[in-house]
């Protein structure tokens, strides 16, 4: 049998979960002890990661979840076919990996007040280091997966000045928000990480690292491979595109894995729901003050009253969209195109929706700032549209709202 080196990160296995897992126990022989924390190695080699693919393959065979419909992300990932390769799978796992460690710290009671608000930059007057905001944490716990994945070899965050170059021969561009709503945490109002997948532009190995560190993450949004987000809500949920679909899988608690609940999700191509900070209606450009009063009065094309729905925290406004319909908007220059814009654009795509800056598909644009902030208009089909169709929708005012 060829031998495997494979880091299992530790989880918490219920024992009737056990026998789904029967790999666990009757080849332990080709599994390494789970270890834990950041010492940790990931499956560094393309050998490595191709029999990782086929480990996938071999959990559900056994497992006969055809029978039970019990199917995890990497399960999925690894049958998705020629389009998901195996270092594809493997960045994967390390990434959802990151997102549970993340989804653990925004629920624990000891980081209850870490939100950007709250927390004190100044020392807290002793020897040791001020606690750290949880969105540091977040992007902290993503570089250090995707480091051990083995896979990447530039990080761009949210979260960084300018991106990481972590491995020159690593396939993957990632770019990633690692905690998005973070000024809601402290009451605990749901959050997400958002992430985008692009491969590595190899005729840039040439140039020096940190010019090819950027110029890898300013990839138009239509060459992403992999995008999607996390929500950490009463429910942990992670919604991916590998290219063919947009597909949820929901945290299992008992056996710590991301399970399918949502294949192929389709946005409804009309809703009746308009998701937006209307507190913003006096800066708003007349065209967007006309469509929002338009709608909710049941006087567009849709014949309905809309209702509105805002959380505040993009991840979570996306989700209810993709799920109910209708359009999540932020209308000022606010949102970042390279880790909030191009991601979920792709992911609202690939789900039969529609992204906008207003007047222009999302991920059409060349970004030309790592940072580089759009209004995002994001929806059905026929919402979106419509709204386009007012012509006046972006918000220019922008004075900086304090909440
Ligand atoms: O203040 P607004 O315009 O309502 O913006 C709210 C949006 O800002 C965000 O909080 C992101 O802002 P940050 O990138 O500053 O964290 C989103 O989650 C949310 O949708």
């Amino acid at each position: 049998m060829q031998s495997l080196t494979l880091t299992l990160y530790p989880t918490s296995v219920s024992p009737s979960r056990l026998k789904l897992y029967p790999l666990r126990q009757t080849l332990p022989s080709v599994l390494s002890p789970p270890t834990v924390g950041n010492n940790r190695r990931g499956m560094a080699s393309r050998g490595d990661s191709a029999s990782f693919k086929s480990l996938a393959t071999h959990q559900t065979s056994t497992s006969g979840d055809d029978g039970d419909g019990y199917c995890t992300l990497v399960d999925f990932a690894g049958r998705e076919g020629a389009n998901v390769g195996d270092d594809l799978v493997v960045l994967l796992y390390h990434l959802q990996h990151a997102c549970k460690r993340i989804a653990s710290l925004v629920s624990s009671p000891y980081n209850s007040s870490l939100g950007k608000l709250s927390v004190n930059s100044s020392s807290t007057g002793s020897d040791r280091d001020a606690p750290k905001p949880l969105d540091i944490v977040s992007n902290g716990i993503i570089l250090s997966s995707l480091r051990n994945s083995g896979k990447v070899a530039v990080m761009a965050s949210e979260e960084d000045d300018t991106p990481t170059w972590i491995k020159d021969d690593g396939p993957y561009v990632v770019v990633v928000d690692p905690l998005d709503g973070s000024r809601n945490i402290d009451a605990s109002i749901p959050t997400g990480t958002i992430f985008g997948v692009y491969n590595r532009l190899v005729e840039l190995d040439h140039l020096p690292v940190a010019e090819k560190a950027e110029l890898n993450s300013l990839q138009r949004g239509n060459r992403l491979v992999a995008s999607g987000y996390v929500l950490y809500s009463s429910a942990t949920i992670l919604c991916v595109t590998l290219g063919s679909g947009a597909h949820a899988f929901t945290l299992d608690h008992s056996t710590g894995e991301f399970v399918l609940t949502h294949q192929n999700i389709k946005i409804p191509t009309r809703g009746q729901i308009y998701s937006v900070n209307d507190a913003r209606y006096f800066d708003w450009p007349e065209g967007l003050r006309k469509y929002i009063d338009t709608v909710r009065q049941g006087k567009g094309q849709n014949p309905k009253k809309y209702s509105a729905r805002y959380i505040c925290s993009l991840v979570a406004d996306l989700h209810r969209t993709l799920l109910y319909g209708g359009v999540a908007m932020n209308p000022r220059d606010h949102l970042r195109l390279v880790y909030e814009g191009n991601p979920l654009a792709y992911l609202v795509e690939q789900a039969g929706g529609k992204a906008s800056d207003g007047k222009r598909e999302i991920l059409s644009i060349q970004p030309v700032k790592l940072h580089q902030r759009l209004p995002l208009f994001l929806g059905s089909v026929e919402d979106v549209t419509e709204l386009e169709s007012y012509g006046d929708v972006q918000q220019t005012v922008n004075p900086g709202y304090e909440v």
